[in-house]
């Protein structure tokens, strides 16, 4: 039941809820990744199931494409959708010009294809991903496996150019195997503690050999909905804050699909 969620899940639940009001009857919606991002896809689900709403979706990772499926919703590729009106998805941070670190679950390539190939897109987040300054949460940056140590070392010469100190490199794992990306790639976590210009850094991971694309969203999230455990929602857009409400106990269709 409802009641058995931890505060976290509640904050997720909450800001998917919220988010998932935003989609309407016949868009086109892209799927986010992560433990939030799943549920924002249960409660779209549920709205398709109980409103009848006719969607086609976009998935940002093989992981969302399978929960969506087992739920009813009808996924095509980005190609067959060619543009979409919406993507909803998770964050690891968002500071407050809604530039975002993603990549946490290593999905961040086609989170950002998907993301910009969207009219709007709205992260979904709980209220502790909200920070003055990105940098705290390691930097994921998906390379190609080809020579991944010279891409490494590059990287790091470059942040040491840009002064960017106390950094610390860490090739991704899985186990005892580097993880593999969707597009068989790998992950550098950055450990940079502190990000002083998201756009700069962005762009300059961006033009190293190697480097396939990085977490730095900027200027990409347009809304974001934070989430708390006793279902407030803050809706953060155009510089504006509003304050809204979900009712997370009356939501005990959604807990069902959990087998709860
Ligand atoms: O970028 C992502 C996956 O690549 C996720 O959206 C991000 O890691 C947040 O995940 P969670 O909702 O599980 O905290």
């Amino acid at each position: 039941m409802p009641t058995d969620l931890s505060p976290i899940d509640k904050a997720k639940f909450a800001a998917s809820r919220r988010a998932v009001d935003l989609v309407q009857d016949g868009m086109k919606v892209g799927l986010g990744t992560g433990s939030t991002a799943a549920w924002m896809v249960r409660c779209l689900a549920e709205r398709v199931r109980e409103e009848g709403l006719r969607l086609t979706c976009v998935a940002t990772s093989t992981r969302t494409a399978e929960l969506a499926r087992s739920l009813g919703l009808t996924i095509v590729t980005l190609d067959e959708a060619k543009w979409l009106d919406l993507t909803i998805d998770g964050a690891d941070e968002a500071d407050g010009a809604l530039n975002l670190i993603k990549g946490g679950g290593a999905a961040l390539l086609q989170e950002k294809i998907v993301a910009t190939a969207s009219d709007r897109m709205v992260v979904i987040a709980d209220a502790a991903k909200e920070v003055r300054a990105l940098g705290a949460f390691p930097l994921p940056v998906e390379v190609i496996p080809f020579g991944w140590s010279a891409t490494a070392r590059l990287i790091e010469e470059h942040l040491a150019a840009q002064d960017v100190l106390g950094h610390d490199i860490r090739l991704r794992m899985a186990g005892d195997q580097p993880l593999r990306t969707d597009e068989n790639n790998v992950i550098l976590d950055l450990h940079l503690k502190r990000i002083g210009n998201p756009r700069a850094l962005s762009l300059m991971l961006n033009q190293i050999a190697g480097v396939v694309e990085n977490g730095l969203f900027i200027d990409i999230c347009d809304t974001l909905v934070l989430g708390h455990p006793d279902g407030k929602v803050e809706t953060v857009e155009g510089g504006t804050r509003t304050e809204g409400r979900v009712d997370i106990a009356a939501s005990a269709n959604i807990f069902a699909d959990l087998g709860e």
